[in-house]
């Protein structure tokens, strides 16, 4: 069953002058499916996650999340929906620095009121599958960029979203933690079934998918399965970027396995 469908997606940025940065987008992603997301700087990457998160609307076409239009609900209901059925893992963490650990985790079911001792169950339990449990009383000036990240899946995953959203949540890390950090999203997608679209310049993280899109200039390019091997799979990804063009720099290949 598809989790969520985006068809026939186009975005056209208006200013003094218009720009197309998507034109017929077409994904469906089925419940529980890990898909990322890869493409040259500037291919329309994140423009395609800000429509399926429903932080920006499509100039044209329709998401379907769980059933769901999310464009159709009012402002309000808008804001709830993407509270509770989606969470949102971004480069820079986004996390509240004068809140600690725990209660940074803690702020979705704070916002949504739940019973004090249901949020400390929550999150204890949250936190020790992703192996934080011994910073939760720490600052987050007091953490490395490996545990910010995981800080802050922990907080979007803590009140069970149907999809987790990441845009390039391996950005600002050395690749040892990014290796941690996509073990974990890996381990959440396949132990919750909890359903990820990940955007990422990296094809070493981008290796924990099942499945990964390729957007150029807006456009779909080709898309590729994960196999039984995750280093063929790789070596695929790499393979793929390098007929699709980008400078060098830009993918990096880290290999870390
Ligand atoms: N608010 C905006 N107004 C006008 N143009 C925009 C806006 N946001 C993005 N663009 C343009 O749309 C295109 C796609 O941008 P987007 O950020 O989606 O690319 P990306 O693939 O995520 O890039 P990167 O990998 O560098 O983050 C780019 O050419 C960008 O300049």
């Amino acid at each position: 069953m598809n989790l969520l469908t985006a068809s026939n997606i186009g975005k056209v940025y208006s200013g003094a002058i218009s720009f197309e940065a998507l034109a017929n987008i077409d994904l469906s992603v089925a419940q529980g499916e890990f898909v990322g997301i890869m493409g040259p700087s500037g291919s329309g990457k994140t423009t395609l996650l800000n429509m399926v998160s429903t932080i920006d609307r499509p100039t044209s076409g329709e998401i379907r999340i769980a059933g769901e239009n999310p464009f159709q609900l009012s402002y309000d209901q808008l804001a709830l929906f993407r509270r509770r059925e989606l969470g949102f893992v971004f480069q820079a963490y986004n996390l509240l620095h004068k809140l600690t650990v725990k209660e940074n985790i803690m702020m979705p079911l704070v916002l949504d009121a739940q019973p004090i001792a249901d949020m400390n169950r929550r999150v204890e339990e949250i936190a020790e599958k992703l192996g934080i449990t011994s910073i939760l009383g720490k600052r987050t000036y007091e953490i490395s960029g490996g545990q910010a990240q995981r800080t802050a899946i922990a907080r979007a995953l803590i009140h069970r979203p149907k999809v987790l959203l990441a845009d390039e949540p391996t950005g600002n890390l050395d690749s040892r933690a990014a290796k941690g950090v996509m073990e974990i999203l890996e381990k959440r997608n396949k132990e919750d079934g909890t359903t990820m679209l990940l955007v990422t310049h990296d094809p070493a993280a981008a290796s924990h998918c099942d499945r990964v899109v390729f957007i150029k200039d807006g456009r779909l390019y080709n898309e590729i399965h994960c196999g039984d091997s995750r280093a063929a799979f790789y070596q695929k990804i790499i393979d793929l970027l390098s007929v699709m063009g980008g400078s060098e720099n830009e993918f990096s290949p880290i290999r870390y396995s």
